[in-house]
């Protein structure tokens, strides 16, 4: 299978103060691939270090087999990103974020057919500040799929949105799945990592402490569910009772 992202030993530390410890994994193309982990643990520094907008210390990242600091542009046509606090001009309309954002790529996919796939044709002429927030996810998943990307990164696409925009989101990223387009996401949400990814990783303060499949996860703990074994795997055990 092929390799979509490559990640090989990478550490960061912000200040002498270590946020990823020596991180190493393996995502397949058409995979969609979860980073797990606490407040804090290093999901947001260890994208940053993989799509080269941070200088890891140590080890390498590779993206299509591109290195995302040597070979930027190449990287820049083929990997859409949403970023946890993307923010936009508010006065600027649907169109005509995606109207710039289509500009800045050679090979833009059509954002008319993209708008009208996450059903936000008729917000086209409505301020992006307008916008409901499961309509804003849903309106960053365009922006991340203009490029006609081979590669999405999403961080904690879904927070913050109440359970129906929630599973709005789910549906438009099943149909990414479903086009092969390799995914990889943060969530705190473990209902929505059961339901999307075919593997993931947890984080614990910068250490990697499990890769696998989600069923592996759960066997691989004294637990039954998801939620309990991410909880086991984080040391997070005193909240397990609460459950
Ligand atoms: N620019 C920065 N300068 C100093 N410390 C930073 C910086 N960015 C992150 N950190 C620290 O690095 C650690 C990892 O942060 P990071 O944002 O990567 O975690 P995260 O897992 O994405 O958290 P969250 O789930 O809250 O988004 C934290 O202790 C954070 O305070």
């Amino acid at each position: 299978m092929k390799t979509a992202i490559d990640v090989q030993d990478l550490w960061k530390s912000y200040s002498g103060i270590p946020a990823v410890r020596g991180m190493s994994m393996r995502v397949a193309q058409g995979e969609v691939f979860g980073l797990l982990g606490a407040n804090g643990a290093g999901k947001s520094t260890a994208i940053e270090c993989i799509l080269g907008t941070k200088k890891a210390d140590r080890g390498s990242a590779a993206i299509l087999g591109l290195d995302p600091q040597q070979q930027r542009s190449q990287l820049f046509e083929q990997v859409g990103v949403q970023f946890q606090e993307a923010s936009y001009p508010d006065k600027i309309k649907v169109g005509e974020l995606c109207e710039e954002t289509c500009c800045l790529y050679r090979k833009a996919a059509d954002y008319h057919f993209l708008l009208n796939q996450l059903g936000l044709t008729e917000k086209k002429k409505n301020f992006v500040s307008e916008l409901s927030g499961g309509e804003k996810q849903r309106l960053f998943i365009v922006l991340a799929l203009i490029p006609n990307p081979k590669v999405v990164f999403l961080d904690e696409l879904t927070t913050g949105l109440d359970p129906r925009a929630r599973r709005e989101v789910w549906k438009c990223l099943l149909e990414m799945k479903k086009a092969g387009l390799s995914i990889f996401l943060t969530s705190h949400f473990m209902e929505e990592v059961e339901l999307l990814c075919d593997r993931v990783a947890v984080l614990k303060k910068g250490d990697v402490v499990f890769c696998g499949t989600v069923n592996e996860m759960i066997r691989k703990s004294p637990y039954e569910r998801l939620e309990q074994a991410y909880l086991w795997f984080t040391d997070e055990e005193e909240e397990i009772e609460n459950l």
